[in-house]
């Protein structure tokens, strides 16, 4: 199995002198759905943003689908992240003057693919929100509206998907269904996750826990 993710003696120093992460060695294989879960402060954002290429290191390197993204300048390394990774944060970020069919679109128009209705409709229909499509943000529940911007997540056919709290704004039911969704996409699309969570009773769907302590990895 390929390392999907792998880290190499990463620090994140803020520019307060706040040592964030100090010297993670993390890999991620192909196909995983890993959880990363720590006490608040721990790094888990801070490690994300990282991976994600949202936020430089500054020491130590950031594989991706073996890609040195640390090394990537700016324009390479947008265009790497658009083909390969997604990012689902805490609070969605959809666009509220849309609807739940344009938030798609705009994603896929943006990046000038064929077909985006067709393929915004297929996602739509495959995160059961079919009926919902016309329906703005603000008239969705928590739950709905984190399954569109797990949508627009998938626009782009990510390799990798990076989860940041996912569920700390939806109640346990609801949360329960975006990590049976995730579950899912894992299997059918064989999606590699790393999720970032507090919430204990969901760690059950994850293949693999990494715990991260003080800007340390405990296990
Ligand atoms: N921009 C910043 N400048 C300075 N310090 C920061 C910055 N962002 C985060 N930190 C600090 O870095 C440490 C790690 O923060 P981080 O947000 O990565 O933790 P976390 O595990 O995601 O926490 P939570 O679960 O509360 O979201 C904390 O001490 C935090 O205060």
């Amino acid at each position: 199995m390929s390392e999907v993710i792998k880290t190499v003696n990463l620090w994140k120093v803020y520019s307060d002198g706040t040592k964030a992460l100090k010297g993670i060695n993390l890999v991620v294989k192909e196909g995983e759905l890993c959880g990363l879960m720590g006490p608040s402060g721990s790094g888990k954002s801070t490690l994300l943003h990282l991976i994600a290429g949202l936020d430089r290191p500054t020491e130590g390197k950031v594989f991706l689908l073996g890609r040195d993204i640390t090394s990537m300048g700016e324009d390479d390394l947008a265009e790497f992240r658009k083909n390969n990774i997604a990012f689902v944060f805490q609070f969605y970020y959809l666009l509220e003057d849309f609807n739940v069919l344009e938030n798609l679109l705009i994603v896929g128009q943006l990046a000038g693919l064929k077909d985006v209705k067709k393929k915004a409709l297929e996602i739509l229909s495959f995160l059961r929100l079919e009926d919902k499509i016309k329906h703005k943000p603000n008239q969705l529940s928590g739950g709905q509206m984190q399954r569109v911007a797990i949508g627009r997540a998938l626009m782009l056919e990510p390799k990798v998907l990076l989860a940041d709290e996912p569920t700390g704004n939806l109640d346990l039911d609801e949360g329960k269904r975006i990590f049976e969704l995730f579950k899912h996409l894992n299997q059918e699309k064989g999606i590699t996750f790393l999720i970032a969570t507090h919430n204990t009773e969901l760690s059950k769907f994850f293949d693999r826990i990494v715990r991260i302590r003080n800007g340390i990895l405990t296990d």
